[in-house]
């Protein structure tokens, strides 16, 4: 690098020379002209010197940028980040409250052996752990896994591996014990959660705020009706005397009066819900994801939140294939795996047989909560 700066700086000290040695110049004369041309020789030198350490600065941020992305296991960190001692040191992006910094002794001690992570430390960029930007708050049953795996393919995502339920169970604990469930990241890096209860937990919109009231919230929303159906065949694949569906979401054995306190009724009135998040939020902060084209066009959803999060379009069609024995797209490659791979076998599960008359009076009970929804959020998802 310096030779080049060097090189670059000799066509001036030759000019200058011939220059000097063309004119008879008196003794101080020629002082004042080889001062100009030690100066000029001494900026230009500089300036090719910056130029260069910082081009090769930026490809080294954007190398590591990739390698961190390319190697990172989510696993593996949610385990780190269950097991590591609490941090208190905090440094740059939303407040000292949002961040994770982990003194370097502790990020030595779990981190040690990981050369991705000396890597880092060798270019002064240090992986801290930070509350999430970005929250995935359901609707449970909606594809709200599809949703994050899809996402953190994206390498500027990087997430927490299961269901940190802070917002709703676990609030008493305090933001650095949510902190330390969140994996780390290098600056740039979006850090996001999902947990589809904190859509219908009623002090969640609150808490949020409180948190940050920049937040960004994802929301994967599905028919309702098959939403509720999806919920049961759930519950009922670990009960093995579980009633019927039918037995369940309607009081006295009729279908005239849908009961509205169960759980996978309940959950599917999706207006009642959204109207307390928007006591917090502003519609511009939330995305609704279809969880039906979630499965029939993936790249289309991912392509929305990747613009709705300011990422640049990198996860695309070419990331998905359509698995027919599954039924549902599948990735090529993800941050776990490098194989072509599913989701697991509890996603995608075959919904038991419903009796018609009881499925066509769910969507008459759900019609004007789905209207107000459409309405609510200026899409209308066509749900029959
Ligand atoms: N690619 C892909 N593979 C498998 N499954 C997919 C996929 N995309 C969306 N879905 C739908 O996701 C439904 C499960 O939703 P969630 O992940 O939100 O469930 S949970 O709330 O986290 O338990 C799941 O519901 P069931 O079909 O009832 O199992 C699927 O319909």
């Amino acid at each position: 690098m310096r030779d080049t700066a060097a090189t670059s700086a000799q066509p001036a000290m030759i000019v200058m020379s011939i220059w000097c040695s063309s004119l008879s110049l008196s003794s101080r004369s020629l002082a004042i002209a080889l001062v100009i041309c030690v100066t000029l020789v001494y900026f230009s030198y500089s300036f090719n010197a910056c130029l260069l350490a910082s081009i090769s600065r930026s490809l080294q941020q954007s190398n590591l940028r990739n390698l961190l992305a390319l190697t990172s296991s989510p696993r593996n960190e949610t385990n780190n980040a269950a097991n590591s001692s609490s941090s208190n040191s905090s440094s740059s992006r939303n407040s000292s409250s949002t961040t994770g910094a982990p003194p370097a002794q502790t990020v030595t001690s779990s981190l040690d052996g990981a050369p991705k992570y000396q890597l880092l430390r060798q270019q002064g960029l240090r992986p801290s752990r930070h509350l999430p930007d970005t929250l995935i708050i359901g609707v449970k049953k909606s594809g709200t896994r599809a949703l994050l795996e899809f996402i953190r393919l994206h390498p500027d995502v990087r997430a927490a591996g299961s269901e940190v339920h802070f917002f709703d169970r676990h609030y008493q604990r305090g933001l650095r014990w949510y902190r330390h469930h969140m994996p780390y990241t290098i600056e740039g890096q979006i850090t996001m959660e999902k947990t589809p209860s904190y859509f219908v937990t009623k002090e969640v919109p609150q808490r949020v705020y409180h948190m940050n009231p920049a937040t960004k919230l994802l929301i994967v929303v599905r028919d309702p009706v098959t939403r509720a159906i999806s919920d049961y065949t759930q519950a009922a694949s670990k009960k093995a005397d579980m009633k019927l569906f039918e037995q369940l979401a309607f009081v006295n054995g009729s279908y005239s009066v849908v009961d509205t306190n169960w759980g996978p009724v309940k959950i599917g009135v999706y207006a009642r819900y959204l109207e307390r998040w928007l006591l917090y939020f502003p519609l511009s902060q939330l995305l609704f994801i279809s969880g039906e084209r979630l499965i029939m066009d993936p790249a289309y959803e991912i392509g929305r939140v990747q613009d709705f999060l300011g990422l640049k379009r990198v996860v695309t069609e070419k990331h998905f294939y359509f698995n027919a024995t599954k039924g549902f797209p599948c990735l090529f490659k993800s941050e776990a795996r490098s194989t072509p791979h599913c989701l697991g076998k509890t996603k995608g599960r075959n919904h038991p047989h419903i009796d018609p008359g009881a499925i066509e009076r769910l969507r008459e009970f759900y019609r004007p909560f789905n209207n107000k929804f459409y309405q609510l959020t200026g899409i209308n998802f066509a749900w029959p």
